[in-house]
């Protein structure tokens, strides 16, 4: 089954794009500029998430072991990350194409104001068919601040602009039903239900040089496919894997995509971590949140107001066991949502449109 898409997300794995030695795998960056390049050809929008500054950096650096892994990671990504958009930038320019550098950390999503400004500029360089290279800014974002890894950026610029689909391109073939160093496992072709338990067959084993692993690889391909964006996860090391993947002739990894969200709520659905309030719901809201019917969240349904936060604020909805629900905008304050805390005929704390159920 081919795909028709308009505008895809391509996120490239460091695993790929390095040779095990950890130097950069040239010839493999060039084949994949050849893809991205006829994709684009195509009339195919295309925005690259690139790891892989700091796995340059140590092509052409040793960094004494003195040093700890935050200023290690600084060093190697700060040096590694102009090579890095340089073999791009002379590649794609072989192409006639120009692509430009896009350096984030988890703070410029802070809110929506630093949200929309990022989101305007790639839609820029996009309207001008300049393809942009986005990366994690591991010089400037440290541990608290940062993305899990490059998977959960890609996500959210996959998020963020409306992207029918989002390309991930690892060292496996897809997730495996089991370990996959094992001949019994196979490669699972296509996941549609959220909610799926992964941990009974991805194990917290990464590849060489990767951040994430497959864990984080499937939680946010499973978001993602939620707001309505197919998830594609492949193997970057395979020869035309991206054409291959488009035309539906690759064994990988398909996130079928749920109905399309809006573009305030793929923005909930990433804000997590700007959310100010916390509020506890009962069971009966949680299985009315969840059912199929559109539901806002009345006071009625409200258990516990934890925590301080103001009218338009995002925020947290958990269950009794403190596990995540949602997000949402809050239509009113904490102190307001104190007075009405589980009355009837109340206005609700957080309107449907603006909620996001994880
Ligand atoms: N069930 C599974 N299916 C596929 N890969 C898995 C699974 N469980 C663990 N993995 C590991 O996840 C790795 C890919 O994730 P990661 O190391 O983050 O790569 P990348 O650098 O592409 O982000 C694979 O190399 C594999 O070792
Ligand atoms: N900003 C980092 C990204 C690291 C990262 O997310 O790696 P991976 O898990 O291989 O996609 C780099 O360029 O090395």
């Amino acid at each position: 089954m081919s795909f028709n898409y308009h505008r895809i997300i391509i996120k490239i794995g460091s695993n790929v794009l390095t040779q095990p030695n950890g130097l950069p795998d040239l010839k493999r960056i060039t084949h994949l500029v050849e893809q991205i390049a006829a994709i684009k050809k195509q009339g195919i929008e295309v925005v690259l998430v690139s790891s892989g500054a700091v796995a340059s950096g140590r092509s052409l650096i040793t960094v004494s072991e003195k040093f700890d892994a935050v200023a290690a990671r600084q060093l190697l990504a700060s040096i590694g990350q102009v090579k890095l958009i340089n073999t791009y930038a002379n590649l794609f320019e072989k192409h006639e194409m120009l692509c430009s550098q896009v350096l984030v950390t988890k703070e410029d999503f802070r809110d929506r104001l630093h949200y929309l400004n990022i989101k305007n500029c790639l839609d820029l360089l996009l309207q001008h068919q300049v393809l942009p290279v986005v990366n994690e800014n591991d010089v400037v974002s440290v541990t608290e601040l940062m993305f899990t890894d490059n998977d959960e950026l890609a996500g959210l610029i996959a998020s963020m602009l409306n992207a029918q689909a989002l390309i991930i391109l690892t060292n496996v073939d897809g997730i495996y039903d089991g370990d996959p160093k094992l001949d019994t496992s196979k490669v699972i072709a296509e996941i549609n239900n959220k909610g799926v338990d992964f941990s009974s067959f991805v194990s917290s084993d990464r590849s060489q040089f990767g951040r994430g692993g497959m864990i984080t690889k499937t939680h946010m391909a499973q978001k993602v496919a939620q707001l309505g964006i197919a998830v594609h996860i492949g193997n970057g090391t395979k020869e035309n894997i991206l054409t291959d993947i488009l035309e539906g002739k690759a064994p990988h990894t398909r996130f079928i995509p749920h109905k399309t969200a809006s573009g305030k709520k793929k923005w909930i659905a990433h804000s997590e971590t700007s959310a100010t309030g916390i509020v506890e719901i009962n069971a009966g809201a949680k299985a009315a949140l969840n059912s199929s019917k559109a539901t806002s969240l009345l006071p009625v349904g409200i258990s516990k107001i934890k925590t301080d936060f103001k009218k338009g604020d995002i925020i947290k909805l958990v269950d009794e066991h403190n596990a995540l629900v949602g997000l949402g905008i809050a239509e009113y304050g904490a102190e307001k949502a104190k007075e009405r805390l589980g009355q009837k005929n109340q206005k609700a704390l957080v309107h449907y449109d603006y909620l996001y159920l994880q």
